[in-house]
């Protein structure tokens, strides 16, 4: 149609608009027709052009196929062109790059239920028709985002296709040339090598000390019963008293109603005064070492990645820790099903969680999950912070806002982190960038607004923010050595 010509030139203004059809129309009209003078003329032959019979339509540009399709109410698309960039300009915004706030003439985009105030502009135009500032493209240009990530087509083509992922390219030139042996890999060993010069680069930007995130073998997924037990309870301090006294008490009166020496006898007859049976007494001081457990190692502090089902966030944690195997992802929503705490060495844990929104699980188990995650988030003493993931392809969708509605409520601050950014082009990013932004600062109060962080687990890009970040929260001293640390009381 005619506007996808007209959008090429959406800022130019009317004059320029119908040179610009003069020059279309000289290109299209047949040598033998008169160049129009007039601009009724030039209208006849517009829309003898747009009409879908058009019988030149070889000769069209290359947009033909957009062109085909005629306006419905308007007949003629001259009119119907200077009326749409008309309304372009009206609605176009002025570059919002100082404010970082959208312009109030531009439709409303935030939310979806939220109808247009100009209905001529799609949603689709007025997101297009945001100017991104400079400052924050430069950022996207220099992290590499937007970037899509290296995708290989096999030779034997029923093998399908392959995303290279960072571990992708953490092979030795060895075991590659095995995986190229074996068919598994592309032969085109050029890729590598210059790949190989690209991680070295990569490698030196990351950040120094946080070697113990990057080795995959310091991450390890602490399994489930544990994982459970590590839910820490408000009053576990309070329980933990009530346990000690309970044992004090039996004793004393223990040794008050005899004058020898505690031994297992008397024990027997002091439990039998306190009416606590030798298994009960097993069963408070297995009760007492779970709790104490509990406490050691709740000692550590936690960091908390939630979001939609399939936004990323088990493949993200496998690229900050650069290994295929720390935690499981799958292309289908509803893998994660539980909290897997992953240990960082000593210093730190990391938690994975199960998605909200739409997963392909029972309704039933999606309630289970979203109360672990409630309380969870609510009551674990030790959580340093909230990392929630929005996928930058869609922004903040209504499970993301009732989510983040629901932390505000709880009052927990968090930070948001856009992810697969490989899949969006560097304008759309920043779009989607400040879109949820000014999201955040208007309808947040416990969102850290200032500044979003954007990665992709595809290509790498963004990590070296996100784990500057973490370290950040966690506070730099978890980057003493442990010899140089003072022991905790508690261990
Ligand atoms: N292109 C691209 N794909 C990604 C990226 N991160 C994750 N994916 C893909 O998205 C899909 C979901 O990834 P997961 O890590 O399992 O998502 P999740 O949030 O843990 O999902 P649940 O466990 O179901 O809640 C997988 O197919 C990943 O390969 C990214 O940065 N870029
Ligand atoms: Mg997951």
């Amino acid at each position: 149609m005619l506007s996808s010509g007209i959008r090429i030139n959406q800022t130019c203004r009317q004059t320029d608009l119908i040179s610009f059809l003069r020059s279309f129309i000289t290109e299209v009209t047949p040598i033998r027709e008169r160049r129009p003078t007039s601009t009724k003329a030039l209208n006849n032959v517009c829309s003898r052009h747009f009409s879908a019979s058009c019988s030149s339509r070889a000769r069209l540009p290359y947009f033909h196929k957009q062109l085909k399709k005629k306006p419905k109410s308007e007949n003629n698309p001259m009119k119907e062109a200077v009326e749409l960039d008309h309304a372009n300009l009206a609605t176009k915004p002025a570059s919002i790059s100082k404010s970082s706030s959208l312009p109030s003439s531009s439709p409303s985009i935030l939310s979806s239920s939220e109808g247009s105030s100009t209905p001529s502009i799609s949603k689709r135009q007025a997101f297009k028709s945001i100017t991104p500032p400079t400052k924050l493209m430069n950022e996207i240009r220099i992290l590499g985002l937007g970037a899509k990530a290296e995708t290989w087509s096999f030779d034997n083509s029923d093998r399908g296709n392959k995303t290279i992922r960072p571990w992708d390219k953490k092979l030795s030139p060895d075991e590659w040339k095995q995986q190229q042996r074996e068919n598994r890999l592309p032969a085109k060993k050029v890729w590598f090598e210059q790949k190989t010069k690209k991680i070295v680069e990569k490698e030196e930007v990351k950040f120094p000390g946080m070697r113990f995130v990057a080795g995959a073998s310091t991450m390890k997924s602490v399994p489930h019963e544990e994982a459970l037990l590590k839910l820490i309870r408000p009053n576990l301090f309070d329980e933990l008293e009530e346990i000690d006294r309970l044992l004090k008490d039996s004793r004393e009166s223990l040794s008050s109603s005899s004058p020898f020496p505690q031994d297992q006898e008397s024990s027997s007859i002091a439990t039998a005064r306190l009416k606590l049976s030798p298994e009960e007494i097993k069963e408070l001081e297995a009760k007492k070492r779970a709790k104490e457990w509990e406490i050691k190692d709740s000692v550590l502090q936690e960091i908390a990645i939630v979001g939609r089902s399939n936004v990323g966030k088990s493949t993200m944690l496998n690229t900050l820790t650069d290994s295929p195997n720390t935690a499981r992802v799958s292309s289908k929503p509803g893998l994660t099903r539980q909290l897997n705490f992953y240990r960082c060495g000593e210093k730190f844990v990391v938690v994975d969680m199960p998605g909200y929104g739409f997963a392909f699980a029972k309704e039933e188990d999606k309630n289970n999950w979203k109360e672990l995650i409630e309380e969870y988030l609510s009551s674990r003493k030790t959580l340093r912070r909230i990392y929630v993931m929005i996928d930058a392809r869609h922004g903040l969708k209504v499970a993301d806002k009732e989510f983040l509605s629901m932390l505000d409520s709880k009052s927990k601050k968090f930070q948001v982190v856009l992810t697969k950014c490989d899949l969006v082009n560097p304008p759309d990013l920043a779009r989607c960038y400040m879109l949820v932004q000014e999201e955040l600062k208007k309808t947040y109060r416990h969102a850290i607004s200032e500044r979003l962080l954007m990665i992709s687990s595809y290509t790498g890009a963004g990590m070296n923010n996100l784990r500057k970040d973490m370290l950040f929260v966690l506070g730099y001293d978890i980057l003493v050595r442990d010899r140089e640390r003072p022991k905790s009381t508690l261990r």
